[in-house]
């Protein structure tokens, strides 16, 4: 039997599994299983705590979307992560270093119990998203289905396209986020937000994410979508950002400095599956 925690960021929820404790190997098709919300356990995310592969990290951390796609980064999870390693005494410390598919990033429990993750800086190269274009642009104008699209896009160690809109209730998350995260020009695929900006430091936020479809919230979403707003002068920085599930507080004060988000992070259940 395989134990594993079901946790969730704002309604972006996890299954969240210890591979320092016990052995699996965790498929593609497993995860697809597993991620099913009728015949499986149901998820955004399937996130993996395993030990570290170099001395000056504590842990390893992996994500698969609910589809078996293994990513590069997951905000929410990160936050899950920390409260994680802690809830299971697989560590003692209060700042958590963790190693990811894209890097590194620092975890930090914060007095009120919050967690706040250093995401790293955000990439606007397009070959580092990546993005198929010419050249670097605040504002990409994509052909979808005869349709011109204008977008902006950023890497958070994983693709995001954000797009500005006025009424983020009747924005068309269902029927375009499909069709751009799918789009050639975005040979990974893409997570796809949609911004209503409220004021300077205040914004919505919806996200078609990539592999697993619209979710209540997107850790790496927001802090994309936060950083578009800032460098395309929009907003400015500490950026509060209000999703389906709740708010993340997303600060980037400066364009050579990381991002950081703050938010919160819940157990739900604990399970066991045969594997
Ligand atoms: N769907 C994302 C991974 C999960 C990101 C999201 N759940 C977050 O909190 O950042 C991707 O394919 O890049």
């Amino acid at each position: 039997m395989l134990h594993f925690t079901k946790m969730h960021g704002l309604g972006n929820d996890f299954m969240v599994i210890d591979l320092i404790t016990q052995q699996a190997k965790i498929t593609p098709k497993l995860v697809k299983q597993w991620g099913n919300r009728h015949t499986g356990i149901g998820f955004d995310q399937l996130l993996i705590v395993e030990p570290p592969s170099r001395p000056d990290v504590d842990f390893c951390y992996r994500i698969f979307n609910a589809d078996g796609s293994e990513v590069e980064q997951c905000g929410n999870g990160a936050r899950c992560f920390a409260k994680f390693v802690r809830q299971k005494r697989l560590t003692h410390k209060k700042n958590i270093i963790v190693e990811t598919k894209s890097g590194i990033i620092e975890l930090a429990i914060q007095p009120d119990d919050q967690v706040k993750v250093n995401m790293g800086r955000p990439r606007f190269v397009p070959k580092e998203i990546p993005f198929i274009s010419e050249q670097q642009q605040n504002y990409y104008q994509l052909l979808v289905e005869e349709q011109t699209i204008e977008l902006s896009s950023v890497s958070m160690g994983n693709p995001h396209a954000v797009i500005q809109v006025t009424n983020l209730k009747t924005a068309p998350v269902q029927t375009l986020g499909p069709k751009i995260e799918t789009h050639p020009h975005f040979p990974n695929r893409v997570n796809v937000g949609f911004i209503q900006v409220i004021d300077r430091y205040n914004a919505k936020l919806r996200v078609w994410e990539r592999g697993a479809g619209e979710t209540q919230a997107c850790g790496t979403g927001a802090c994309a979508a936060a950083a578009i707003a800032i460098q395309n002068g929009w907003m400015d920085s500490p950026v509060n950002i209000q999703l389906p599930g709740g708010k993340l507080i997303i600060e980037w004060d400066n364009i050579d400095n990381p991002i950081f988000m703050t938010g919160n992070a819940v157990s739900v259940y604990e399970g066991k599956i045969k594997l």
